[in-house]
């Protein structure tokens, strides 16, 4: 079984090296010529600096583009959200009904509309706890040792036994029925959490300040699963994101890191998705709406995409 990892980020080099290190046949998909370049000047090796070790290894890792012949069995999709559509489609004559697509991508909507493309083919959504950064191109740092909860976006069927190569990468994930209650639970916490950094510069663990603002987000969120099919209350939304702030006070969130690194952030997927299908589900939503345009006001001074 071989597995072709679509965007050389964070993410894509932290799969790549260790499908690699385990000996199972991976290539990364690059943008273009210039990143197949950049690769070869490297010698065609990752540096990859795994969790808890003080200095990085080089991996030998297959590169080509999204043009290449080779059919795929196994993608891993591991661009940003707003990424992931246009890439899959560059690849999307290289998939057939026998091939399996994960996706990385935080937040929701991308997923949805992969799925959409590639009707016939077995697309797998992730949630990913998984925390990696890139110091240049192709270095990669394994961070925060997470883990990556898997499951069938639309059909459900069992466990595929291409994980089992995860297993041998020693790439920690759970398999689940219910990937979309799971994205939706996620979604919540991502909308209570990440903008609010933004707009008060902070980390997660400062937002205990600010319980109120947390408290009516909380009560829209609950609607909103809710009404999607996934019963949850007030106090589960705010008790569950009083936790996650709680375990990761010490985070800068990843919409954070987006913004101080002059980076677009992945809003669309996140505040932006939970607007629109309020809106659509006709749950109250005045608290997002508030918290969406002011996080787009800050993007603006800043400079940065508002989508
Ligand atoms: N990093 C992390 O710790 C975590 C990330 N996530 C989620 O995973 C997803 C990926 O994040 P991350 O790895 O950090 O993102 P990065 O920005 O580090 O990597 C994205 C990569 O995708 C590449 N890309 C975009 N379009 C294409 C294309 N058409 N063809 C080939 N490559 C393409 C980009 O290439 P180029 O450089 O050429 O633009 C870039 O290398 C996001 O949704 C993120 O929220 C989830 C959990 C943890
Ligand atoms: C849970 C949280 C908020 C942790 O920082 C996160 O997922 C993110 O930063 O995107």
């Amino acid at each position: 079984m071989s597995w072709h990892i679509l965007g050389p980020g964070s993410l894509g080099c932290l799969w790549a090296a260790r499908l690699s290190q385990a000996h199972i046949p991976a290539s990364l998909i690059l943008r273009n010529q210039h990143r197949l370049a950049a690769l070869q000047r490297q010698g065609n090796q990752i540096s990859y600096l795994a969790y808890g070790q003080s200095s990085p290894l080089d991996i030998a890792i297959n590169a080509q583009l999204a043009s290449h012949p080779q059919p795929i069995e196994r993608l891993i999709v591991a661009c940003k959200a707003y990424d992931a559509v246009a890439a899959v489609e560059s690849v999307k004559t290289r998939l057939s009904s026998n091939s399996g697509v994960f996706l990385l991508q935080n937040g929701m909507g991308s997923q949805q509309a992969i799925a959409q493309l590639l009707p016939g083919i077995r697309v797998i959504a992730a949630s990913s706890t998984e925390g990696a950064f890139l110091t240049q191109p192709f270095h990669c740092t394994h961070a925060g040792q997470g883990t990556t909860l898997l499951g069938d976006l639309v059909h459900t069927q069992p466990e595929p036994t291409c994980l089992r190569d995860w297993q041998q990468a020693q790439i920690s994930y759970q398999w689940t029925d219910t990937i979309l209650a799971a994205l939706w639970r996620k979604l919540a916490i991502n909308c209570l959490i990440n903008p609010l950094t933004v707009l008060y510069q902070c980390k997660n663990g400062q937002l205990t300040q600010q319980t109120e603002r947390l408290t009516a987000l909380a009560h829209e969120l609950a609607q909103l699963l809710s009404a999607a099919g996934y019963p949850c209350t007030a106090e589960d939304v705010f008790a569950q994101c009083l936790q996650v702030i709680q375990n990761t006070a010490q985070n800068t969130s990843s919409m954070l890191q987006d913004v101080l690194n002059q980076r677009r952030t992945e809003i669309s997927y996140i505040t932006g998705f939970a607007l629109a299908q309020s809106q659509q589900l006709g749950t109250s939503h005045r608290a997002l709406l508030d918290l969406h345009s002011q996080l787009q006001a800050r993007l603006q001074q800043l400079g940065l995409p508002l989508d």
